[in-house]
């Protein structure tokens, strides 16, 4: 039985487990969702099987209840060889990924001002599995990390010099694991190197961003100091003009309550009234709902405007890629961000578009379009595995890597 790689990603309702063996490939992902609710369960990927969920349960429990089921299938045979984590928040502090120890999760938890509703979470993931396995190497996978190569012009706020100094107040970015999984694939289908690649990658997820990367390299990204900045999400609003804040007190509403308008309330379920889901708005604007079709045109458009400002980070673009939920599923979307840059010359193949590539190997620009456009599946939890398991073997012989 080969050796077995544990990957845990902690969000603030939701946990998600994936196995992985040591040929990167994924065995079995487990989800629990609409945790700290009565609705709380958890399913096996692939599968309608169910796990029951301990009542009113901490992350430990929940993550250690996931843990037994994962054992009793016979999936997760014995320890893991190491286990990786999703830490969306590293700040300034983290480049790359880090072998945890008291002393990086004291880092982190200096970060989570920074993200108050990810970087807890995470680290409820983190002590939970150190307490189920104590002499497993864990390894954090920052989703800033990826993003530490923009230069100050791209992350600097026009803000007074000592915010940025006393309080590092600048823009990080975030999805920076599936931005650089993207800035791989396309390089390996465009068969070309990675270091000489230069793209601009969609993640339109639940949350999504946009990030310019030049010859491998992270340059520019839509996400700032924290993930609400940049575009159009599922109940996240994007840019707004700062006044909001002063405005809307003037109308009785406190910061918080803003803010907690503009992450959980805003975006695509706010414009549209309906739904934070792009398929079902997809849906419902077939069937001539008017909330649902503005939704998706700001969406998209937003999306247009940002891709069109990537192009001021680059100096050659050899693809255009889209992925996550929406960026891989959604030929509307796709189709309606492209019409809005048809002075960049791209356009898109309408069959290949509405097969989401998957018999063009990603392609799904028309043969005239300037520059190709792909989709690519994301695989946010292979990249955290991979690193998971380069800095485990890196403690086991320090001659390598
Ligand atoms: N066929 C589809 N058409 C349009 N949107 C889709 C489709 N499939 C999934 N999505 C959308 O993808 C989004 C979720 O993306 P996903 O990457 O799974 O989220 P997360 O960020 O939580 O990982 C949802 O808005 C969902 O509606
Ligand atoms: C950072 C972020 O936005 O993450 P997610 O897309 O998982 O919400
Ligand atoms: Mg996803």
């Amino acid at each position: 039985m080969e050796d077995q790689l544990l990957v845990v990603n902690c969000g603030s309702s939701s946990l998600k487990l994936a196995v992985f063996d040591q040929g990167r490939r994924k065995l079995v992902s487990v989800l629990a969702e609409r945790l700290n609710t009565d609705e709380a369960s958890a399913r096996i990927s692939g599968t309608a099987e169910t796990i029951p969920l301990p009542d009113n349960g901490s992350y430990e429990r929940v993550l250690a209840a996931l843990v037994e089921a994962l054992k009793t299938r016979g999936i997760l045979c014995r320890d893991p060889v190491a286990i990786g984590h999703r830490v969306v928040h590293g700040g300034e502090t983290f480049r790359g990924a880090a072998l945890i120890d008291d002393q990086v999760v004291a880092a982190i938890d200096h970060c989570a001002s920074l993200a108050p509703l990810h970087n807890p979470v995470n680290l409820a993931g983190i002590a939970a599995t150190r307490a189920l396995y104590p002499e497993v190497p864990q390894v954090a996978v920052f989703d800033t990390a990826f993003h530490q190569t923009l230069p100050p012009k791209a992350f600097r706020y026009a803000l007074p010099e000592t915010y940025y100094r006393d309080w590092a107040v600048r823009r990080y970015g975030f999805h920076g694991t599936s931005h650089y999984f993207m800035a791989q694939e396309a390089a390996r289908l465009l068969a070309r190197t990675h270091d000489t690649t230069s793209i601009i990658s969609a993640h339109l997820g639940n949350g999504c961003s946009v990030a310019a990367i030049r010859n491998g390299r992270s340059v520019d990204t839509s996400m700032g100091l924290t993930p609400l900045e940049g575009l159009v999400m599922g109940t996240r609003s994007g840019d707004v003009d700062p006044s909001l804040f002063d405005y809307l007190a003037g109308k009785g509403l406190s910061a918080a309550e803003v803010h907690k308008t503009l992450n959980k309330q805003s975006g695509l379920l706010g414009l549209s009234g309906e739904s934070n889901d792009m398929r079902t708005l997809c849906d419902l604007a077939e069937q001539g709902h008017s909330g649902a079709a503005l939704a998706i045109d700001v969406f998209c458009f937003r999306l247009a405007r940002y891709l069109g400002a990537m192009t001021a980070s680059l100096t050659a673009l050899d693809a255009l890629v889209f992925t996550g939920g929406i960026g891989e599923n959604s030929a509307r979307v796709r189709q309606q961000t492209v019409e809005h840059l048809s002075l960049l010359g791209i356009t898109l193949d309408s069959v290949a578009n509405a097969r989401n590539g998957a018999d063009t190997e990603g392609r799904i620009n028309a043969a005239e379009s300037r520059y190709p456009v792909l989709v690519i599946p994301t695989n946010e939890e292979r990249v955290i595995a991979e690193e998971a398991l380069r800095l485990a073997r890196s403690t086991q012989s320090p001659s390598t890597d």
